[in-house]
């Protein structure tokens, strides 16, 4: 029901409120309207006093400035003579003429970029905000301690670079509003320019969007040098002008719930702005977002092989007006300590000197993987994870030493590495995941409720975070009531004559696997590394003709541990593609040796001297 323009300021939902009062975290979309002053009109219409009250931020436009920079006029230059030189021709008019086609071409694409960026726009849609989004969700969830961190070093005037997982396109207005929201300097955010569509392109530019192609060379071997030009000459204006920057490091919405390999053109152009001195440092921030039940439907068509629907005016009428109309729960986001890009760079300098020295060349000629950026306590040949290198900047015609492009993906895989890792786990991904992964055929309530209860512990001890919290009956049914009766079905089942019970059960038919799994994923992260080793040590059993000999209850294993991590480690180099499976400056090696440790802690496995044992469970 439309909650009318008398502004809203109790909890929506009182059990919510309770559940994030117990965990220290606040839902932004309540305004305390005592805040607001005792003025009755400030109290009633808090919304409106609350964006009114904002800080104001100049935001500088600058495509003039960078029309005029002397960098990119060489640039456009140099693909002038370029392609006058391609004609054979010895005529000033015709090499002019090259010329203005390239300068015309290039303010075409700085004008198709450039953000807009408004404070007047930016409170009229906060405003707008504070009356959407309790129709479709119950609350937005951020943890008021990192928000204070946030402010912390927005006070440091260097410039914030936020690096989200991208779940959502509520993503990026979220970030947008609560940084608005606690006076913090909006950021101009890189969007795909599939989303230049009318209306919502100019209303996007004018909340922060810079269009960038997400393709940089849509034409295979051939650098567009111009447009790379214009896109690292205004990102370098805005970092030096003092705009904050936020862009999607994975480089659009992950498919499959699992976090995808980043994308590091972007992310070079900070790092160059650093190196080269634009910036004296920049804050990088990770957020992880995620959202008790995913607001932009499912990616199960495309799962399925079909291709991306454009994007369009009259779609995005229609998502936005579905959305409107639906509960989607609660959605979260953890700002996570934000990294000083100059100490990565030392730290990288330092660790890299003596790695270069220990690694041996990879015969792909891939180089190494900041996989291992860390040396190994006992140097011995490091095994490298192929990557595929770039040889140029993204500023087209500099050539990029070896060392810069490792930086780059090493930041960029600690980044989502990190976020992933912090993603707080909701109820919707718990379920998921236990009954895609544990009782495919359906489980009794009690079971999965001690499953749950199981499963929260070992992640807790983990140092995971939840969305969710109370009793456990409680949150299954808020889970499954959210993931629809399409993904799950609850039945009641005659156990006895006189007893009944409650059986929860997924739909197994592949659609509907495919989205469970995309729920299910947000757990990939904290057992991958389990798995491959788990993997490796079955590998190896399967691979020995005898059976195990029994010791009691304990299978003998006939290999040693230093087998069972080579395994995990050939492992991982076919699945490196697919997961970041630990830090960048942390050993591969060292993080398999603790998965190992936690096994003999846990009792899976056992050592002996000679061989290891393990218990069949
Ligand atoms: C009040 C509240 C208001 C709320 C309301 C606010 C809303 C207001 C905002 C709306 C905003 C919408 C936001 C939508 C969300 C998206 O649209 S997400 C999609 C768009 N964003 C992104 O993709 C960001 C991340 N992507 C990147 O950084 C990608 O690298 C690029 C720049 C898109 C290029 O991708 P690509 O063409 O696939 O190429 P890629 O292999 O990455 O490499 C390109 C070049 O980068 C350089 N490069 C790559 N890797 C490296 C490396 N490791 N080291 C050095 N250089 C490197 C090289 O020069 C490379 O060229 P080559 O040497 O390969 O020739």
């Amino acid at each position: 029901m439309w909650r009318g323009f008398i502004e809203q300021t109790q909890p929506v939902n009182s059990a919510v409120a309770k559940v994030h009062q117990e965990q220290g975290l606040r839902n932004i979309l309540l305004v305390d309207a005592q805040d607001s002053g005792n003025n009755f009109l400030t109290r009633k219409f808090c919304h409106l006093s609350t964006v009114y009250q904002l800080k104001k931020y100049e935001y500088p436009q600058l495509a003039l400035t960078v029309v005029k920079d002397e960098q990119l006029r060489q640039v456009i230059e140099a693909a002038a003579k370029d392609d006058y030189s391609k004609i054979g021709e010895e005529d000033d008019e015709v090499y002019k003429g090259i010329l203005q086609g390239h300068e015309a071409r290039a303010t075409k694409i700085l004008y198709d970029m450039r953000s807009t960026l408004s404070d007047f726009l930016l409170r009229v849609t906060s405003w707008l905000l504070y009356k959407l989004l309790p129709r479709f969700l119950t609350s937005v969830v951020a943890h008021p301690a990192q928000v204070q961190m946030l402010i912390k070093a927005s006070n440091t005037g260097l410039p914030l670079i936020f690096l989200p997982m991208h779940r959502s396109h509520l993503d990026y207005i979220l970030i947008s509003f609560i940084l608005l929201n606690n006076n913090i300097r909006s950021p101009l955010v890189a969007a795909g320019d599939n989303l230049r569509i009318p209306v919502f392109g100019w209303l996007l530019r004018g909340l922060g969007a810079f269009f960038i192609k997400r393709r940089m060379d849509p034409v295979q071997g051939r650098r567009d040098t111009v447009y790379r030009a214009v896109l690292h000459t205004y990102m370098m204006a805005c970092l030096r002008a003092g705009h904050n920057i936020e862009f999607f490091i994975e480089g659009g919405r992950t498919r499959t719930g699992k976090a995808c390999l980043p994308k590091g053109g972007l992310l070079s152009v900070i790092v160059d702005a650093y190196m080269d001195g634009t910036i004296e440092d920049a804050l990088l921030v990770p957020v992880s977002v995620n959202y008790e039940k995913l607001v932009d439907g499912n990616f199960v068509r495309e799962q399925l092989g079909q291709p991306k629907q454009m994007e369009t005016f009259w779609k995005a009428i229609r998502s936005i007006w579905s959305v409107l109309n639906s509960n989607y729960g609660m959605m979260r986001i953890d700002f996570n300590q934000p990294f000083s890009l100059r100490e990565l760079v030392r730290s990288f300098h330092a660790c890299n000197k003596s790695k270069l020295h220990t690694s041996v060349p990879d015969s792909g000629g891939g180089g190494d993987s900041p996989l291992q950026s860390v040396p190994s306590e006992n140097p011995k040949p490091i095994k490298s994870l192929h990557t595929v290198p770039s040889s140029a900047s993204l500023y087209g015609t500099d050539i990029m030493v070896e060392e810069h492009r490792l930086i780059v993906e090493s930041i960029a895989r600690h980044i989502v590495y990190d976020c992933s890792s912090s993603t707080a786990v909701m109820s919707t991904n718990a379920v998921a995941f236990l009954l895609l992964n544990r009782f495919r055929n359906g489980v009794i309530m009690d079971k999965l409720v001690e499953a749950m209860e199981k499963l929260k512990k070992d992640l807790f001890y983990a140092g995971r975070d939840f969305g969710f919290t109370g009793d456990m009956v409680d949150v299954i049914n808020h889970a499954c009531d959210l993931l629809g009766p399409g993904l799950v079905r609850r039945e009641r089942v005659i156990k006895s004559r006189d007893e009944s019970v409650v059986m929860v059960r997924p739909f197994t038919m592949v659609p509907n696997v495919i989205e469970l799994s995309y729920y299910s994923n947000v757990l990939l992260s904290h057992f991958v590394l389990d798995s491959v080793v788990v993997t490796a040590l079955y590998s190896l059993l399967s691979a020995d003709p005898n059976p195990p000999a029994m010791v009691g209850s304990y299978q003998v294993l006939p290999f040693t541990e230093e087998q069972v991590q080579q395994f995990a480690l050939d492992l991982c180099e076919v699945l490196q593609f697919e997961f970041i499976f630990t830090q960048p400056c942390r050993q591969l090696e060292t993080a398999i040796e603790d998965v190992l440790t936690q096994f003999r802690y846990k009792e899976i496995l056992l050592c002996s001297e000679v061989c290891h044992v393990y218990s069949p469970v």
